[in-house]
């Protein structure tokens, strides 16, 4: 069951618009339209939803790099003004530093915060060891293949213990064989960490795969189609996509996406 009141929600989202103004038009563009969910604690979440829906705008927005033009975002200590430690984005394209090692790119984020001491060396070979990438610690970027580099990333961005992970299409320029290895690799981790995960993603299989829910959202404005439970056990290994349960959910989740909508459709009746 969602929780009810913000305050058993690890993110509450409560009725958020963001209206960007195009600045060669000067027109408005409604890019979110009233907003609201919960995302529980350790809940792996998924946002999906054509192209210009507001999925990279939400994410800013929870992300506290943008501000909403109204509503807002709840965590457990208050409402999101700015970026804070227990939110951590991850890219789609990693954001390495080409002249530092993997280990120094993986502690960039704790030396930015002014947290490197004793500790430090332990807590990275921990974390070369999470993501796979014992013995390649000592390299640097572009020693890596992609989806190696998305591993660094990953790293980094659970070096500084975020309590949430914000993940932007993190697997988009792989190909379609690393980034199947990558999902699976990602839900191993998220086993072992329990951070609570918003994922963006443009493959409807992928969300299905890894969430534990999947929003739906409908374009022009950006508004909350439908949340889907995704009623399949975990751990899941890529079996899991063969299953016909899997495919009827892909299956609904794509003939919501391509639904044109009629202005008329009560979206936030179909959210509940
Ligand atoms: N800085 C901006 N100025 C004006 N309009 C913007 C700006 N950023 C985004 N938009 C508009 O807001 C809407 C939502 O954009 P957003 O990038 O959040 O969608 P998205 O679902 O992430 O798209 P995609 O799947 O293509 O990445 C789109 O119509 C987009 O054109």
């Amino acid at each position: 069951m969602a929780p009810t009141t913000a305050q058993a929600a690890q993110l509450g989202l409560q009725n958020l618009s963001v209206t960007y103004v195009n600045k060669r038009t000067q027109r408005e563009v409604p890019a979110l339209q009233d907003v609201s969910f919960d995302i529980r604690p350790q809940e792996f979440i998924s946002i999906v939803g054509p192209s210009g829906c507001g999925k990279t705008t939400l994410l800013h927005v929870i992300a506290g790099l943008q501000q909403p033009t109204g509503g807002s975002v709840q965590t457990p200590t208050g409402t999101v003004t700015g970026p804070g430690r227990d939110r951590a984005l991850v890219f789609q394209s990693p954001t390495l530093l080409p002249w530092r090692s993997v280990r120094d790119n993986i502690a960039y984020g704790l030396k930015l915060q002014g947290r490197v001491d004793a500790g430090t060396p332990e807590r990275i070979d921990a974390l070369v060891r999470l993501v796979g990438l014992e013995g390649f610690d000592r390299q640097y970027p572009h020693e890596l293949s992609g989806g190696m580099q998305q591993r660094v990333n990953l790293a980094r961005a659970l070096a500084v213990s975020p309590e949430v992970l914000l993940m932007d299409e993190p697997f988009a320029a792989l190909d379609a064989q690393t980034r199947e290895l990558m999902q699976a690799e990602l839900l191993r981790i998220w086993e072992r960490e329990h951070k609570t995960v918003v994922f963006i993603t443009h493959q409807i299989d992928e969300a299905v795969f890894l969430s534990d829910r999947v929003v739906v959202m409908s374009p022009h404005p950006g508004r909350l189609a439908r949340i889907i439970d995704i009623d399949i056990e975990r751990p899941r290994d890529l079996r899991v996509k063969r299953r016909p349960e899997f495919n009827a959910y892909v299956d609904e989740i794509w003939e919501l996406i391509s639904r044109p909508r009629s202005d008329g459709d009560d979206l936030s009746a179909a959210a509940e």
